[in-house]
């Protein structure tokens, strides 16, 4: 409505457009114009630009260097000794997620191959105890591990050749998930290794993680329905050696909360949280072992390692996820899951061809016309814009996000992709499809740390230095100027048509020109007969 009466005033609107909005109208005039004119910078593809988003280093020319022998960053490391979930939700696939989520290194040694999905475990093949004790030596003899973790040990023999392994190469801690049911009632380590796990790996662990069901197996059947019988249990499993004893009470009958029994042998810690109610619980045990280790090798103290969020974290994003028919599906270590698999459109590559007509938003001209960010991007869409960029320098975080998310609904579900200006925290908190940064900016380079080698990275340029900087950190594109004089950014210097060429000749990315930019000169940027111009940027024309 606010954009009808906003159009019902604007003189310059072409009739044809008359049941348009004023943007709308705007977008397809510039898309008319430019498209009718023969434009060489189209035929004129950049052959140059090669697209190697977060590979920067194998850039031929410009790129730092990584050499041989610089120094070499330290990277926590956790080594898991456990067996293979076909289904991925437990096991060694649970240790590297677990491990990816904690940021630390993951090798893996695998003890057994087990046959196994939501419903149950189908079959189990345990690995040669020798090519078990090959793996361990391989990783050991040449990786800075920092912590073993340990999870499913088929045999005694196994255990035997574990312990004897790590005296040869002692490592800071070891974590002991003493596996021997799965999830689904399956029996994964059979009794006869209990005396092994007593005699030989216990006193070897600085803690162990065992559930109600574990504990009373290696405490030859005890029964443990209280919290009172926990506690007893982690006092006598603390006597067969470990520093530390975590008894998981997540099978505790009656109890709303999931409580968790930490003993140091000098002192008891509840840990107390929320029951989360999911069907999406298999592979908790063995994540949350591998996160304790993981926080271990970052150099954490036990108590500070036993971090229950995470696996809670996890386990409530993912109560909706249904992988599986069977009773216990699993859950997602790296959050990720769920808001991509609701997108009905996925974000395509990067294509320069996409910065042909660019929109950017402005929150104080939206305003002005009493129209939301989402309906002028939606009217500029429609008009055949081909890249949105939302500009909004005056609004307040939470207002910017909500807009954000909205916008790129729309985007989506038209393929156009959806940049952020400046704010990289709003572009990952919605999921944007890339950012663009300024030269005050946060840097491009930490930009493609920051959202990975898919996302668009746009770079404002005035320069030749600036666009080959922008080149070498990794970003897709440049957008370079102001060409023209304008009113809608303060204090920039105009670089006109020949800092533009200037720019385009010695960039090795696709361009896209912005400042002052309308239809009546729109068509003379575009055939400025230099390669890489591959649109304009627009704000006043579009949305004042
Ligand atoms: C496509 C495009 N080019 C240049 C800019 C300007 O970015 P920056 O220099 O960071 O200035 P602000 O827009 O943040 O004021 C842009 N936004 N988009
Ligand atoms: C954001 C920006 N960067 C350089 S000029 C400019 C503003 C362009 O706005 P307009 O299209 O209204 O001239
Ligand atoms: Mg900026």
């Amino acid at each position: 409505m606010a954009s009808a009466a906003f159009f019902s005033t604007c003189s310059s609107a072409n009739e044809n457009y008359l049941h348009l909005t004023p943007t709308h109208a705007y977008a397809k005039g510039f898309v008319n114009n430019l498209r009718t004119s023969n434009l060489p910078s189209i035929a004129l593809r950049n052959e140059r630009f090669v697209r190697l988003r977060g590979f920067v280093a194998m850039r031929d020319e410009g790129a730092s260097k990584v050499s041989d022998d610089g120094p070499r960053m330290k990277i926590p490391h956790v080594l898991t000794v456990a067996g293979s979930d076909s289904g991925a939700g437990a096991g060694i696939q649970a240790d590297l997620k677990a491990c990816a989520a904690r940021r630390v290194y993951c090798s893996t040694v695998i003890t057994a191959v087990t046959a196994q999905n939501t419903v149950g475990v189908q079959g189990v093949s345990n690995v040669p105890e020798d090519f078990v004790a090959e793996q361990l030596k391989s990783v050991l003899s040449d990786m800075e591990v920092d912590v073993v973790k340990t999870g499913m040990l088929p045999s005694m023999g196994t255990i035997k050749i574990i312990c004897k392994t790590l005296r040869e190469f002692p490592v800071q801690a070891l974590v002991v998930d003493p596996v021997m049911v799965s999830t689904s009632g399956d029996v994964l380590a059979g009794p006869s290794i209990l005396s092994t796990f007593r005699e030989v790996l216990l006193p070897m662990a600085d803690i162990i993680t065992p559930n109600l069901k574990e504990a009373a197996a290696l405490l030859n059947g005890m029964q443990l329905e209280t919290l009172d019988d926990m506690h007893s249990a982690a006092r006598l499993l603390h006597n067969m050696g470990p520093k530390n004893v975590l008894v998981k009470g997540g099978d505790l009958p009656d109890s709303s909360d999931a409580v968790d029994i930490l003993y140091d042998g000098l002192n008891f810690y509840e840990l107390r949280s929320p029951r989360i109610r999911t069907r999406n619980t298999h592979g908790t045990g063995c994540s949350l072992a591998s996160c304790i280790a993981a926080e271990l090798a970052k150099g954490y103290p036990v108590l500070a390692a036993v971090a229950k969020r995470y696996v809670e974290t996890a386990l409530d994003y993912s109560k909706e996820i249904g992988i599986g028919n069977g009773p216990q599906g699993p859950f997602d270590h790296l959050l990720r899951l769920t808001s991509h698999s609701q997108d009905c459109h996925r974000q395509k590559p990067f294509s320069p061809s996409d910065l042909f007509l660019y929109a950017v938003t402005d929150s104080r001209m939206n305003k002005r016309w009493g129209r939301s960010i989402a309906d002028a991007v939606k009217a500029a869409i429609d008009g055949g814009v081909t890249i949105v960029q939302l500009r909004e320098k005056d609004a307040e975080t939470k207002d910017f996000l909500e807009s954000a998310k909205a916008c790129l609904k729309i985007c989506r579900s038209h393929g156009v992709p959806l940049l952020i200006n400046d704010r990289v925290d709003v572009a990952i908190a919605c999921d944007a499809d890339g950012v663009h940064v300024g030269q005050c900016d946060m840097p491009a380079r930490v930009v493609r740390t920051l959202l990975g080698p898919e996302k668009i990275i746009g770079v404002s340029c005035k320069t030749p230095e600036q666009a080959q900087q922008a080149w070498v950190d990794g970003a897709d594109y440049i957008g370079c100027g102001g060409v023209y004089p304008t009113k809608t950014k303060e204090n920039n210097t105009a670089i006109g048509l020949d800092g533009l060429k200037t720019v385009c000749v010695a960039s090795k990315l696709p361009v896209v020109a912005i400042g002052g930019i309308g239809v009546s000169n729109a068509r003379a940027v575009m055939e400025i007969g230099v390669p890489n111009v591959e649109g304009v940027a627009v704000v006043s024309a579009l949305f004042r």
